[in-house]
């Protein structure tokens, strides 16, 4: 049995106080996340019943931490969307709640998925790193409230600085300036983010972290289609969205939902990327469709949206990632570099980045 599959049947002992169900089938479970021996995953909670729910928050953690190969388990309670209640005051004009530009910074480029783990911190890490290693002025801004990976794909820790109690000062390393919104609240310390808390904390990243002369923002989106989406969207002027996926068809019909959410927000498509797209053997370099290959090539054209490129699924990639030095960092000449590299050159040939 994978350390999913154990964690989830541990967690399925655990009933929701609220439904009855055990809190899988309940579905309070969410974006469970198993790298190496880390385990993450989300609860989904009505706010209300947030206090009701840390007792099965704790117990949630305990269950998973049991599993053996676990070694550390982050669990965060997350208020599940619900209509937002009538706005009585008077609206501002439009003009004023329009998409706003971010000083300084010429492009806003989201990278998304539908679906967890398909490897959208990857391939933004990667971006970033081959875009500045072509001499562009890079940021990337880790809005992934759910699973913040960047700092240890980058290699930076410690807390951002506020010298002035206003404007935050990012890190930077491997020639990327970067923010982390996981970077702000205390590590294993259980966060509700609510709705507007998610707009308030996006807004901050945006406005108020000392992002410097940049030529393009990356950001890297939470899996899904929630506040931070919509809020990216309507409050920030986005040149382009890149949506990642992998060829299962479950990240398909995912990938399309996002697609759909970007048209709907009328934020332009610069195309999609088919992560994990064929196993590449690290020791004979034999070639394997572990998830199918060319499915999103396939559904891209249906979409009518471009293909900007083909990762494999290669070990490099992920021990690269997990070691703080992304593959186009440690391994720059390599094959699994030269697929984000030239993803990355492509951008700024079109004026995308
Ligand atoms: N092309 C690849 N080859 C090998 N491993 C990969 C590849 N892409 C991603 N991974 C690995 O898969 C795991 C998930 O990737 P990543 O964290 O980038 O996904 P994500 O879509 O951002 O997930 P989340 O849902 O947490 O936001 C990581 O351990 C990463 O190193």
């Amino acid at each position: 049995m994978s350390v999913r599959d154990a964690v989830l049947a541990n967690l399925k002992k655990i009933t929701d106080p609220v439904s009855g169900q055990d809190i899988v089938s309940a579905g309070v479970i969410r974006a469970l996340n198993v790298e190496g021996d880390t385990v993450r995953f989300v609860l989904e909670i009505d706010p209300k019943q947030a206090e009701r729910m840390e007792p099965v928050r704790a117990a949630a953690e305990q269950a998973a931490q049991m599993v053996d190969g676990v070694a550390s388990v982050s669990a965060m309670m997350t208020a599940h969307s619900e209509k937002a209640p009538p706005d009585l005051k008077p609206k501002p004009k439009p003009s004023q709640t329009g998409p706003q530009a971010v000083a300084g910074v010429d492009r806003i480029i989201a990278v998304a998925s539908g679906k967890g783990g398909v490897g959208k911190s990857t391939v933004s890490a990667n971006l970033a790193c081959a875009l500045a290693a072509e001499g562009r002025r890079v940021g990337l801004l880790d809005a992934d409230v759910y699973g913040p990976s960047q700092p240890r794909m980058l290699g930076v820790s410690g807390r951002p600085a506020s010298p002035d109690g206003k404007t935050i000062l990012p890190l930077r390393n491997h020639g990327v300036t970067m923010m982390s919104m996981g970077l702000m609240t205390n590590e294993g310390q259980a966060v509700v983010w609510r709705g507007p808390m998610l707009m308030g904390a996006l807004q901050q990243m945006m406005g108020q972290v000392q992002w410097g002369a940049l030529d393009v923002l990356i950001v890297d989106l939470p899996p899904g289609t929630g506040d931070v989406q919509l809020t990216l969207s309507q409050k920030f002027q986005v040149d382009g969205a890149i949506v990642v996926s992998t060829p299962q068809d479950v990240a398909l019909i995912d990938a399309r939902k996002g697609i759909d959410m970007f048209n709907q927000l009328k934020t332009p498509i610069l195309g999609m990327i088919e992560n994990m797209s064929t196993h590449i053997c690290s020791n004979c370099g034999h070639e394997e469709h572990v998830f199918g290959h060319g499915g999103v090539a396939t559904e891209a054209k249906e979409l009518g949206v471009p293909l900007m490129g083909e990762i494999p699924l290669h070990l490099d990639i992920r021990v690269a990632a997990d070691g703080g030095a992304p593959i186009v960092v440690s391994k720059p000449e390599s094959p699994q570099a030269e697929a984000f590299r030239k993803i990355a050159r492509d951008m700024i040939a079109k004026g995308n980045a």
